[in-house]
C-alpha cells in the first residue's frame, strides 16, 4: 500500500509526534501541514492568525494540504482540518485517514505542559480545559466522520503506531 496515511484529530492528540514515528514504521516521507505553512510563508500560525484571522489561516490549511499530499508520506494535519468539508472529501480520495482520539482532560494536560503559543492561538479565548472540553464537543463528529480508523491516542506514542498499523493491515486483509 503507498497511499498517504492522513492522521487527524484534536490539539495534542499527537498527530506530530506518533507522525513522524509512524512515518519512520513504515519507511515513509513525514510532513505536516501546519509546517508546510509555516516554512511555505515564513510564519507561524499566530502570526497568520493575527494579520489574516482565522479564515485566512483555514484557507491556507486548505492549500497546504494538498501541497503536501504525496504517495508513501505520512501527513500530520492541524486539529482544524476536518472544519472543511472540502478538507475531509480530499483526504478520504486521496488515503487513508486515522482519528487520533484522546480525551479533553488528557490533551488539556499535554498543552499545558507543554503550550507552543506560535503554533497554538487560542481558539476560544477560555482556559485551556474548558477550550479543548468546548472543541472535542464540536467537532468529535466531524473526526469520526473523516476517519476511516479511530484508535486510542491516550497510550505511548510507539504503541498507538502499533494501532495504526494494526488497522491499516486489518483494511488491507478486508
Ligand atoms: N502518545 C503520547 N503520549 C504522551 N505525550 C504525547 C503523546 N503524543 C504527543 N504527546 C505530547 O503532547 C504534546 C503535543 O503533541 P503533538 O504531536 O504536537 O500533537 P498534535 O500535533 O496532535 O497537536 C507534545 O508535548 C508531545 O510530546
Ligand atoms: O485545532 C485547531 O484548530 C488548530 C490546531 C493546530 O495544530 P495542532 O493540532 O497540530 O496543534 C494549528 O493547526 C492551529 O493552531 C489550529
Ligand atoms: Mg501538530
Amino acid at each position: 500500500m503507498s497511499l498517504p496515511i492522513f492522521l487527524i484529530g484534536a490539539r495534542g492528540c499527537g498527530k506530530t509526534t506518533v507522525g513522524e514515528a509512524l512515518s519512520q514504521a513504515l519507511g515513509y516521507a513525514f510532513t505536516d501541514t501546519d509546517h508546510h505553512l509555516q516554512l511555505s510563508t515564513q510564519r507561524s500560525v499566530t502570526e497568520i492568525v493575527e494579520t489574516e484571522g482565522w479564515e485566512g489561516f483555514r484557507a491556507r490549511e486548505t492549500e497546504s494540504l494538498k501541497a503536501v499530499t504525496a504517495p508513501r508520506t505520512v501527513i500530520a494535519t492541524g486539529g482544524g482540518m476536518i472544519l472543511a468539508e472540502e478538507n475531509c472529501r480530499f483526504m478520504q480520495e486521496h488515503g487513508q485517514v486515522i482519528w487520533l482520539s484522546a480525551s479533553p482532560e488528557v490533551l488539556a494536560e499535554r498543552l499545558e505542559s507543554e503550550p507552543e503559543a506560535a503554533q497554538r492561538p487560542t481558539l476560544t479565548g477560555r482556559p485551556i480545559a474548558d477550550e479543548m472540553s468546548d472543541v472535542l464537543r464540536e467537532r468529535a463528529h466531524l473526526y469520526q466522520a473523516a476517519a476511516h480508523h479511530q484508535v486510542n491516542a491516550m497510550q505511548p506514542p510507539q504503541c498507538v503506531v502499533e494501532e495504526i498499523l494494526l488497522s491499516l493491515s486489518l483494511a488491507r486483509a478486508s
